[in-house]
């Protein structure tokens, strides 16, 4: 108790009396040992005062010393930390083992995350120069043959907007949220065909047949879109139905992924679709990957940026028929319909169409948005009558919008015909 005891007690302590000396007693008796002779008991400021007030008491008054407040030792150092924590977040975190890292590659994926936002912070924000809606955002889905792109796309179409696709032809635009339009590609086999898809595409996704591993197809694509300014990019693995043996798949997945890794970058988002039903990727993983797509953020590449660019979801021949019939091979006049991207376009610029040359632009003509999206009230999610495509190419959607018609597609079972008088007749008879 002595060290610690509070200053104010000792104060007042008065030494008891010493115990008297022990007995001195012959060797051959033997008593048990005598207890340590007792140190006297500390008195605390209570008995203290006690004891200075008792009457009669001949001993000199001691003047009390004040109280001190302690500057240093353990108590103050952790009544410090206390005080620092609280302040700083509150009062939580009082545990630092609990919010320390346990996996050493957890916390470096965290590090380089951390990073790379505060590297996105310094950079010197781009000036938008878009005017009201922005196009819709570019999806290419890019594979080997036969790896599941078209499928992969009709899953996606039907995911957004609940229709089948028979074909995917050309670019399917398609309304996926309240302020974000996706334009589905499928971007072709050939490297002429990749290096024009290379071009346009915000999002690449590159399906690879998860039971072969990656084809060259794959790395000839990475390395165009490294050239022409890397856009996102996800990889989606396919024919997992292929392994039977489940331990197989996992360490395939595993492969695959430090592979895909290794080419982008650590922590690269790749999708597996595990197989089909009736014919179909399941519903749970194209509906992760839809919202994937939907919420992933564009990022801004200063070529493109910079210069206009379309991409044609149709294109019309608008050549009179006559110098057609005199000359089949005569100069052809081309109409292409798209958004606009990039910045503006003006008349008589030189345009240059991939794998067909350059031209000169005869005119520019603003038309109707035929895939706008939904009504800016205030509504929570999509209602069905406003999950809204566009693919022209591909036969599908309601609107079709010329330079001076608009055509409108209605199904058969929601029209009543007239009667004419053939069909009349022949009811009569
Ligand atoms: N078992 C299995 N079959 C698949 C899977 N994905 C696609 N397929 C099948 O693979 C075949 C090719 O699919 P497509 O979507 O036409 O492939 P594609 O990449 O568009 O082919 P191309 O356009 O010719 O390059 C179809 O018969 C699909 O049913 C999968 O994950 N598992």
């Amino acid at each position: 108790t002595g060290p610690k005891a509070h200053p104010v007690a000792h104060a007042g302590t008065r030494q008891l009396p010493k115990p008297s000396p022990p007995l001195s007693l012959p060797a051959a008796i033997s008593y048990p040992p005598s207890p340590p002779p007792r140190r006297p008991k500390t008195l605390t400021s209570k008995d203290a005062a006690k004891l200075t007030m008792a009457p009669g008491d001949t001993g000199v008054e001691q003047p009390r010393k004040a109280h001190r407040v302690a500057k240093s030792g353990a108590k103050v150092r952790k009544k410090k930390g206390k005080c620092a924590a609280g302040d700083d977040e509150g009062g939580e975190r009082k545990n630092p083992k609990a919010f320390a890292f346990r996996s050493a590659t957890k916390a470096k994926r965290l590090q380089s995350r951390s990073a790379e936002i505060e590297q996105r912070r310094l950079h010197v924000p781009i000036m938008d120069r878009s005017i009201g809606e922005p196009p819709p955002f570019v999806v290419v889905v890019q594979g080997p043959p036969q790896v599941g792109k078209s499928l992969l796309i009709k899953c996606l179409v039907k995911h957004y907007t609940k229709q089948n696709l028979s074909d995917v032809r050309g670019p399917i635009t398609v309304v996926s949220g309240k302020s974000r339009r996706v334009q589905f590609l499928e971007c072709p086999s050939d490297i002429n065909g990749m290096i024009d898809a290379a071009k346009i595409a915000d999002l690449a996704l590159l399906l690879i047949d998860g039971s072969y591993g990656f084809e060259m197809d794959t790395f000839e694509f990475l390395n165009i879109m490294q050239v022409h300014g890397f856009p996102k990019v996800m990889g989606v693995l396919t024919h997992l139905d292929q392994f039977k043996d489940v331990k197989k798949l996992r360490k395939t997945k595993q492969r695959l992924k430090h592979r895909f890794w290794a080419e982008i970058k650590e922590g690269a988002k790749l999708f597996y679709l595990s197989g089909l039903i009736h014919g179909k990727y399941t519903k749970r993983e194209v509906h992760n990957l839809a919202r994937f797509i939907s919420v992933i953020k564009p990022i801004p590449l200063s070529w493109r940026m910079a210069h206009p660019y379309l991409l044609a979801d149709r294109f019309e021949d608008v050549t009179s028929s006559e110098s057609v019939r005199l000359n089949r091979k005569c100069d052809r006049k081309i109409t292409l319909y798209g958004y606009l991207r990039g910045c503006n376009m003006k008349r008589g610029t030189k345009v240059h169409i991939t794998g067909a040359g350059d031209f000169s632009l005869s005119g520019v003509t603003s038309l109707a948005d035929p895939c706008p999206l939904p009504s800016a009230a205030k509504k929570r999610g999509l209602r069905d009558k406003e999950k809204l495509f566009y693919a022209p190419m591909s036969g599908l959607g309601d609107l079709l919008y010329d330079k001076d018609a608009v055509y409108i597609n209605i199904n058969d079972h929601l029209v009543q015909f007239s009667n004419t008088d053939d069909n009349n007749a022949s009811k009569k008879q």
